[in-house]
């Protein structure tokens, strides 16, 4: 049953205990695990990976079989409906849309005395895409993920999804990746498909930054190889932070709700209502939704650990307890989304209005659905076409431009007490006699 609570109780650290879910004491073991795995994946290579996977996947490869074939990618079109195809070229068409409107570009500034000075994009040579597909398979995260990397122009780009039943991997996602430009895929997945990313194996390369959502695992392991290898975000078990008020609707309500709390037991889905009765009702409704439910068990373990209702004073105290919060998703289902938006400041990607469901994110409106959990919207964003790119500073100084500054370097230099950084300036600006 979703909790009521209202804002007297101490609401902030029960907020907290569920924004904290994914680095409490209860994951200490989980992360010793995933260091185990990483290790052995280091040392190991290939035989770690296959014995990880045939462990938590339940699949037994060969080194052989972690690379998905060309004859297997073309059979995966012969697999998925035509309607199916569609959807994904719909969703493929709109979400490149989205992330080509504002590709950072390389630029120079001429400035007095012949000063240059700019920044110049690359790409990175090597991506590595984590496509998550324990619990379910993720055709929509493929694009999410392939697009930017392909529109940043990533030379190589390998993408990573877990083995399912019969060593199989869905064909949906198979098509999705060819659909976005992806070929070399490999079927392994959670920390033991991190690791083979950051170290490289025989089989799988080493990459230069590995984007991607994941469950508790993956967080883990790419928080873990971070500095080796540099990744998106920490884009964790999903979450869903709704503000409502009276005019909203219940039903609707809660099935926002459960839409997160579905996609894994760790998941989170939050109300704050300044309306007593639709708390209730929203509860009411999520029992009711859940009983014909698929995937009832796991959703109501999401629901009973980290869902809660808040009934909060007002829309700006719900404003101060969602940035506080810092959602992965925040949907405003109240009156006028537009004068509560500039209150909220610290969100990955925020829906306005009773017609814009989360799942529109998603799946094709067109912004990334790979988005900072726990807290990370505080300090990061959705995954973009700048996570694949870097940037060179460009500097160069002209003969006249250097004698202007070497005093200010010679101080500066020598308060640092580096005698050949100001020599070097020095040597350049001294007239010989
Ligand atoms: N934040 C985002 O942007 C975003 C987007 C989409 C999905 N998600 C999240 O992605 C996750 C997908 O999770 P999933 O489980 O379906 O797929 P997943 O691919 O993330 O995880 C499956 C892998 O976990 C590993 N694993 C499972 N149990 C293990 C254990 N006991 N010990 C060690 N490793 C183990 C297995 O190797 C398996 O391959 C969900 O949490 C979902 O909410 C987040
Ligand atoms: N809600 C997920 C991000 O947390 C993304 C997703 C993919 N498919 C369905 N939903
Ligand atoms: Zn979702």
């Amino acid at each position: 049953m979703l909790r009521i609570i209202t804002q007297q109780a101490d609401v902030r650290a029960e907020l907290q205990r569920i924004c904290d879910r994914t680095h409490d004491e209860q994951v200490l073991h989980k992360q010793a695990t995933v260091r185990e795995v990483l290790q052995a994946v280091k040392r190991q290579g290939d035989q770690a990976v296959l014995h990880y996977t045939a462990e938590f996947d339940k699949q037994s490869l060969n080194a052989e079989e972690l690379r998905v074939t060309g004859s297997e990618l073309d059979a995966a079109y012969q697999q998925v409906s035509k309607e199916l195809l569609g959807a994904i070229r719909l969703a493929c068409r709109q979400i490149e849309a989205f992330h080509r409107q504002r590709v950072p570009k390389s630029w120079v500034h001429f400035g007095d005395d012949d000063v240059v000075l700019g920044k110049r994009y690359n790409p990175v040579d090597r991506a590595g895409l984590y496509v998550p597909g324990g619990r379910a398979a993720y055709p929509s995260t493929v694009l999410m993920n392939a697009i930017p990397a392909v529109v940043a122009g990533v030379p190589r780009i390998v993408m990573v999804t877990p083995p399912r039943s019969g060593k199989s991997i869905e064909p949906a996602v198979l098509v999705a990746a060819q659909e976005a430009g992806v070929q070399e895929i490999y079927r392994v997945g959670g920390a033991q498909a991190i690791g083979a990313l950051a170290y490289g194996t025989q089989t799988i390369p080493k990459v230069d930054v590995i984007t991607g959502p994941g469950n508790i695992y993956v967080t883990l392991a790419k928080q873990l190889v971070y500095g080796t290898v540099g990744i998106d975000s920490l884009a964790g078990p999903s979450e869903v932070l709704i503000i409502a008020d009276e005019t909203a609707n219940p039903v609707h309500v809660a099935a926002d709700l459960l839409a997160q709390a579905e996609h894994d037991p760790m998941a989170a889905a939050i109300l704050l209502t300044t309306d007593p009765a639709l708390a209730k009702n929203v509860q009411v409704a999520v029992e009711r939704q859940l009983i014909d439910h698929p995937r009832r068990l796991d959703t109501e373990k999401a629901i009973a650990h980290y869902g809660l209702i808040v009934i909060v004073e007002s829309l700006q105290a719900a404003a101060e307890l969602s940035n506080e919060f810092a959602p992965e998703h925040l949907e405003l289902e109240i009156e006028d989304p537009w004068a509560l938006l500039p209150q909220i400041r610290h969100a990955g990607a925020i829906f306005l209005g009773y017609s814009t469901p989360e799942a529109v994110g998603d799946y094709l409106a067109g912004p990334n659905h790979t988005l900072p959990t726990s807290g990370a919207a505080r300090y990061a964003s959705a995954l973009s076409v700048e996570t694949f790119l870097k940037h060179s500073s460009i500097i160069q100084y002209s003969q006249t431009a250097l004698e202007k500054v070497a005093g200010a370097i010679d101080i500066l230099a020598t308060s640092e007490g580096l005698p050949s950084h100001a020599d070097s300036v020095r040597r350049r600006v001294q007239k010989e006699d």
